[in-house]
């Protein structure tokens, strides 16, 4: 696998080395080792599985605060989504601004987003799963949201929206009290 890193420092685009035979391919999608070049040692102690139907939908953009903030590892494995990040960390030189970039089962990349980052994407194919790997327990009371359509975020989204939760709909927009998660 390589890692290369995104315009928002500490996010990693890593991509697989599937070995192909005449059977198909094998890749490995995680190494505790390799991790540790990017500077990873936290262990994974979720793992979640989503389906989404529509091409167009959104899920997003979400994170945890602290002291559940998370770190997460995001593959596409059916399907081809636009998945974003958001820097909100506080001390951040990239505060505010956000990257995307395509997961899709046929290219096999995955996204690393380090703790302080909210977190969505858009389907650009129907029946997308996502598989993630969290750093912290899921926690009800500690999560967060940006709105996908925030202005002082800015986030292009390629596709008119078809699906989006009521809940992704209505989180509250970014105003100058926010100055970022400490984490
Ligand atoms: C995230 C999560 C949700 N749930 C529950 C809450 C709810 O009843 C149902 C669906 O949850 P949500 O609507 O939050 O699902 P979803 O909008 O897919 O949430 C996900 O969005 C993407 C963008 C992320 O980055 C993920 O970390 C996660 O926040 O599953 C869990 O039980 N455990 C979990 O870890």
């Amino acid at each position: 696998m390589t890692f290369k890193e995104t315009s928002l420092p500490g996010a990693y685009l890593v991509e697989l080395s599937p070995r192909s035979d005449n059977r198909g391919w094998f890749a490995r999608t995680y190494d505790k080792a390799a991790f540790a070049q990017i500077g990873h040692h936290d262990d994974w102690v979720q793992m979640n599985h989503s389906m989404t139907c529509q091409t167009g939908a959104i899920r997003g953009m979400h994170f945890q605060h602290p002291p559940k903030a998370e770190i997460k590892l995001v593959r596409c494995v059916a399907g081809r989504v636009f998945d974003v990040i958001a820097d909100l960390r506080a001390q951040s030189p990239t505060f505010g601004r956000w990257f995307g970039t395509e997961l899709s089962a046929d290219n096999g990349h995955m996204l690393y987003i380090p703790k302080g980052f909210a977190h969505g994407f858009q389907t650009l194919t129907a029946d997308c799963q996502l598989i993630y790997c969290h750093s912290a327990y899921y926690s009800p009371d500690h999560e967060g949201a940006i709105r996908y359509n925030d202005p002082r975020i800015g986030i292009t989204w390629p596709l008119p929206i078809s699906d989006l939760s009521d809940r992704d709909a209505s989180h509250p927009l970014l105003n100058d009290q926010f100055t970022g998660l400490t984490v």
